[in-house]
């Protein structure tokens, strides 16, 4: 193992002993005492199979697993409209090998690229925590002896994650859609925005572009927080080998959304085999979520969830941890933001197989973990073909496009460009993968926001046409839900362009679709202050203060006397939101943990 990668490994071992106990007690505990359906009631029962008579007889005396199936089906996720007749096939495929499965419950999900910028963003991070609350009601019934979770964007696969690990005692298989083909290209579709956001494109020419981008359905095409987390899922072994980035709608989707209904069905409690999810998810396959994010470029949302998922099997890890790593781990991949081609490209390139090859020959992935397919991640770098209707697993060869993916011997960069900034603003993220190296240091004066609409108005206006550091505060989990603030990223490339020297510090979040805007996000601590009155420097920024952003030397400082901002009155938090639902959530931002924690008010209150 690269020595790096095993250090960071035994810290976090180290770190999480205690809550990893007790986690893996829980779930000793859960199946040795499920109810399941040996101990059910008979009303119970007859009211767990009247929803499917059809498999009545089957649920009652064989003793194949009965799955539970958790969809977050919807229209309004492009990504997740493929899974409308996922159940109906899948329980044909469950009868195949002697099981059954039955729909146990719903969950929401966000289409983040659809709230982008309105009110409802503010409700995006906290779907994750209702998603894994829905979750537990869905496999609350207990008449399941193992689950297949149909989640792919953004909170939807970290919520579906946190809720099930608290069943972790069943073996549980993640079902993936995959992405829509290619459109217009996410470069021509970023540049005409940045025509509009300057006027010189109308309202219709932009419609036209973006549905040219965003055109049937499946996942979007960029590398942002969904297609990480399909990353993700190869490299924790959590869903079939090379299953992330197949077209949907194929036949080779199809024949891997089969084989995993029969994988799932031959890896469960009573089988020789038996994989469940609590162990499948463990120390290492978190260090190799968080290499995998390294080597690929991917989603800074990914610096809340894979501490929330962790967390969720207590383990503990946090920003130094992935910054330890992000020193050692080399960027493989160029892909949209972070390059010009998309997922489809990547796929075509070699995709996941070939990343995961790389990484376990140069020691980045820890091979000996459980998967669902075995105990070595190996399988995984093999990428899945037909022959006939026959699944079969090949090896990818080598990269076939080296602007796309290159071997580890040779990678695109040393390292995993993401940085965390520490200094008397506070602590911070900061994506450098996709900005170029001579704005990796940006020193200007601050302009200060309480909302990204004032920012876009004052851009229209012409007053953000300087070397600026722009400052949006009060976007943190309990001031107002944590939104990301992508809408910025157009007239902030505008001033770019420009030729300003520009960057954005903000307690909020951005979208994995962000790119070469230098932006210091997740700044902790936030803004607003907490119960016991405490609030973060961010919130004593003041406009003409100069900010200095160094993703260097990972510094994030405010040049200005401590005594000075010590002296500064707080400002005035905006008042808590309201409307879009928003004040129905009030109990989660009140309860919200910090950002490197993960940010979910659920976990806070739901250690073991
Ligand atoms: O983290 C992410 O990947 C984003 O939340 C993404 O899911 C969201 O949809 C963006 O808004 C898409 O980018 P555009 O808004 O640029 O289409
Ligand atoms: S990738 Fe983002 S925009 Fe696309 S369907 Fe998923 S959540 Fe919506």
């Amino acid at each position: 193992m690269n020595p790096a990668v095993q250090a960071v490994t035994d810290r976090i071992v180290a770190r999480s002993r205690d809550t990893r106990r007790a986690y893996l007690d829980l779930i000793e505990r859960e199946r040795d005492t499920w109810i399941g359906r040996p101990r059910l009631g008979c009303a119970n029962l007859a009211h767990a199979y009247a929803g499917t008579p059809e498999d009545r007889a089957a649920m009652r005396g064989g003793d194949g697993m009965n799955i539970g199936i958790v969809t977050s089906y919807n229209d309004m996720l492009s990504a997740h409209a493929v899974y409308y007749r996922y159940p109906e096939q899948m329980k044909v495929w469950a009868r195949e090998v002697g099981a059954t499965a039955q729909v146990a419950g719903g969950v929401p999900a966000m289409c983040d690229g659809v709230t982008q910028g309105y009110p409802g963003m503010e409700l995006s991070l906290f779907s994750r925590d209702t998603i894994a609350l829905s979750t537990a009601v869905a496999l609350s019934h207990g008449t399941f002896e193992g689950a297949a979770l149909l989640g792919i964007c953004d909170k939807i696969v970290p919520g579906l994650l946190m809720g099930a690990l608290r069943f972790g005692h069943l073996p549980m298989v993640m079902v993936p859609g995959g992405p829509m083909p290619s459109g217009l290209p996410n470069k021509d579709k970023a540049a005409v925005r940045e025509r509009y956001a300057v006027g010189q494109v109308g309202r219709e020419e932009l419609l036209e572009a973006e549905i040219g981008a965003y055109h049937s359905q499946g996942t979007c095409t960029f590398y942002g927080t969904a297609n990480t987390n399909q990353m993700m899922m190869e490299v924790m072994g959590l869903h079939m080998p090379g299953a992330a980035f197949v077209n949907p709608g194929t036949k080779l989707r199809q024949a891997l959304t089969r084989a995993a209904v029969h994988r799932l069905a031959a890896i469960g409690t009573s089988s020789q085999d038996y994989r469940p999810l609590g162990l499948c998810v463990d120390e290492k396959a978190i260090v190799n979520a968080a290499v995998g994010l390294l080597a690929t470029g991917g989603s800074t949302n990914h610096l809340l969830h894979v501490p929330a998922i962790a967390r969720a099997a207590g383990i503990v890890i946090d920003w130094e941890d992935f910054d330890r790593l992000s020193a050692a781990v080399p960027l493989l991949a160029r892909v949209y933001p972070n390059g010009s081609a998309d997922v489809n490209g990547f796929e075509a390139a070699g995709g996941m197989p070939y990343v995961i090859g790389e990484l376990l020959a140069s020691g980045h992935l820890h091979r000996d973990i459980m998967t669902i397919a075995g105990d070595d991640l190996s399988a995984y770098a093999n990428k899945p073909v037909l022959e006939g209707d026959a699944l079969g697993w090949v090896s990818p060869g080598a990269s076939g496009d080296d602007t796309i993916l290159r071997p580890a011997s040779a990678p695109f960069s040393p390292d995993g460009g993401m940085r965390i900034l520490q200094g008397n603003v506070g602590r911070a993220c900061i994506k450098v993968s996709a900005v170029e190296r001579d704005r990796w240091i940006v020193e200007a004066p601050a302009r200060v926001f309480d909302d990204q609409l004032d920012v876009l108005e004052a851009f229209k206006a012409g007053e953000l046409d300087q070397d600026v550091v722009v400052v949006v505060r009060f976007q943190g989990p309990r001031a107002n839900g944590m939104p990301e603030l992508h809408k910025l990223t157009p007239p902030l490339g505008v001033l770019q362009n420009r030729g300003f020297r520009v960057a954005l510090v903000t307690d909020g979040r951005m979208s994995g679709a962000s790119g070469k805007v230098p932006c210091a996000i997740h700044v902790s601590p936030e803004a607003l202050p907490n119960a016991q009155g405490v609030g973060g420097n961010i919130g004593l920024i003041r406009d003409g203060d100069m900010v200095r952003v160094d993703a260097v030397s990972g510094t994030l400082d405010v040049l200005a006397d401590a005594g000075v901002l010590a002296a500064r009155e707080r400002p005035t938090p905006p008042p808590a939101p309201t409307g879009m639902g928003r004040e129905l959530f009030g109990m989660f931002r009140a309860g919200a943990d910090e950002a490197e924690k993960g940010a979910s008010a659920m976990l806070a209150g739901a250690m073991l």
